[in-house]
């Protein structure tokens, strides 16, 4: 079999930069605008840049940036599938290996959109960087010295639309590309034309990516008649919130070829509610599941034991701590589920411990607070999932940063949950609790330590 290939050179017009290469971006942005320029003539194409030095740019122009998007999921109980190749990528760029290449795009005058996803630690902000080590520079760091090309080259500015998971991505990536003009000594027009010829959004993405499918790939391959290293698999439902002025929304015309982008004056409520019910259920989870013996989503939720333990913990110890309409959230957290519930797509659960450390303090912990400051009593799901985090990070299957491995396989619970550089705040209130279900877990097993926590 031959390797995915562009039979004819490509001839869309590189109108996004886009720092990120990973299976979201690709199956989820890239996806709509493939589908913009197929299904509105939209000519957009993507230069994708890698954001760390190791990557799949290698792979995506081994395939000159073609690759194979597989969709599938219910729809009104229906099994919906959707393969296409996707093929607005016009080329990657490693900027560690190829710097000047990543810079001359800034002389494209066609360039108007910069998308990210580079994780939660990817919109950093660092005193001391150094302009002139571009590998050593943080993705708004090197972004920065990008605008500096643009403006000194007198072009218009860019529309941002970064993807990542933080609060306020837009202002934050916007903050960060400020302090280090002015750290770089970039001057006083180089800020004013930040401020007032780029357009920097807020925006809220939601769409479970499976990425590649190691299991069935091959299978795949054969099926297509093609070698595909980068195949990307997700579900069917998306949603893109965006904050900003509507007329940007006519720009990209994404609503009006039927996908599911909306344009807000405040993501915050949207954000707050995925995050919380979506992300929050996850990481509850997926930790006490995997101790539990399974290996993805849909088996958890087969699961009687994990599926009520998760469902407690939604509807009576997270959405209760949300200040948003009730049946809004019912309804969101009973999508959630079904979405869970998907019987095609395979999520594996250690795929969503990556860093439970830190989803932890963002996705769960909120709740967790906010819950004991209106009840004056723990949510017991939501504490025991803790407990079933400290468990798992003391087994081989965790997989964080070095340091924090080592630091939660290593401490006692006292100085775990004092950590406030882990929790943003001491949790050893916990003591009692985290103590008796880890010792609940040690001695009967983490299925009846959960038993009790549910039923009991
Ligand atoms: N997979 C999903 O279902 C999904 C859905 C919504 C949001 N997300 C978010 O998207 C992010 C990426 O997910 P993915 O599935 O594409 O992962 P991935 O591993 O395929 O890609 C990660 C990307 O982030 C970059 N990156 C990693 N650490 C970085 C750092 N410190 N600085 C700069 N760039 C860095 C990598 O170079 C790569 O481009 C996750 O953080 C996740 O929160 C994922
Ligand atoms: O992608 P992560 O590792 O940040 O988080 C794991 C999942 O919770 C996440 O990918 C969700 O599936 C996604 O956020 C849905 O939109």
């Amino acid at each position: 079999m031959e390797r995915l290939k562009r039979k004819e050179k490509c001839q869309l017009t590189e109108k996004f930069l886009q720092f990120g290469e990973g299976n979201f971006l690709r199956g989820f942005v890239d996806w709509m605008i493939d589908r913009l320029n197929k299904e509105a003539d939209f000519d957009g194409g993507v230069v994708v840049v890698q954001p760390l030095a190791q990557g799949l740019i290698p792979m995506i122009n081994e395939q000159d940036g073609l690759y194979t998007l597989y969709l599938r999921g219910l729809q009104d109980g229906q099994k919906v599938e959707e393969t296409r190749v996707v093929d607005c990528i016009t080329r990657g760029i490693n900027p560690f290996e190829n710097t000047d290449e990543f810079f001359e795009c800034a002389s494209n005058p066609e360039l108007r959109y910069i998308i990210s996803n580079t994780t939660e630690a990817g919109i950093e902000y660092k005193p001391n960087q150094n302009p002139d080590d571009f590998a050593g520079l943080t993705f708004p760091g090197r972004l920065t010295l990008f605008m500096k090309r643009r403006f000194d080259n007198k072009l218009p500015g860019f529309l941002l639309l970064p993807c990542e998971l933080i609060d306020k991505n837009g202002d934050e990536l916007k903050a960060c590309v400020l302090k280090y003009a002015k750290d770089f000594g970039y001057g006083d027009d180089f800020i004013k034309w930040v401020e007032e010829e780029n357009y920097f959004t807020n925006t809220l993405v939601d769409r479970i990516v499976t990425g590649y499918p190691r299991d069935t790939a091959s299978e795949m391959e054969k099926e297509y008649g093609y070698l595909d290293n980068i195949i990307d698999t997700a579900e069917i439902f998306h949603l893109w919130v965006i904050q900003g002025d509507k007329k940007y929304a006519e720009e990209l015309p994404f609503d009006k070829i039927g996908l599911n982008v909306l344009w807000t004056d405040d993501v915050t409520p949207y954000k707050k509610r995925k995050v919380r019910i979506l992300n929050g259920a996850h990481t509850m989870m997926v930790l006490a599941a995997h101790l539990a013996g399974l290996e993805t989503v849909k088996e958890a939720m087969d699961d009687e034991l994990v599926f009520n333990f998760m469902k407690t913990g939604v509807f009576d110890e997270i959405i209760p701590t949300l200040d948003l309409p009730k049946d809004e959230l019912i309804q969101f957290a009973n999508d959630v589920i079904e979405r869970f519930q998907n019987p095609f797509i395979k999520h594996y659960l250690l795929s969503i411990a990556l860093n439970s450390v830190s989803k932890y303090q963002v996705r769960v912990l909120p709740s967790v607070l906010e819950y004991i400051k209106e009840n004056n009593k723990e949510p017991k799901c939501l504490v025991f999932s803790l407990a079933a985090l400290i468990a798992f990070y003391r087994t081989d299957a965790a997989n964080d940063n070095p340091d924090v491995m080592e630091f939660m396989k290593t401490a006692s619970v006292d100085d775990i949950l004092s950590k406030e550089e882990y929790w943003g705040t001491d949790l050893s209130m916990l003591k009692d609790s985290i103590n008796g279900y880890l010792k609940s877990i040690e001695e009967k097993g983490i299925r009846a330590a959960m038993e009790e926590v549910v039923n009991g």
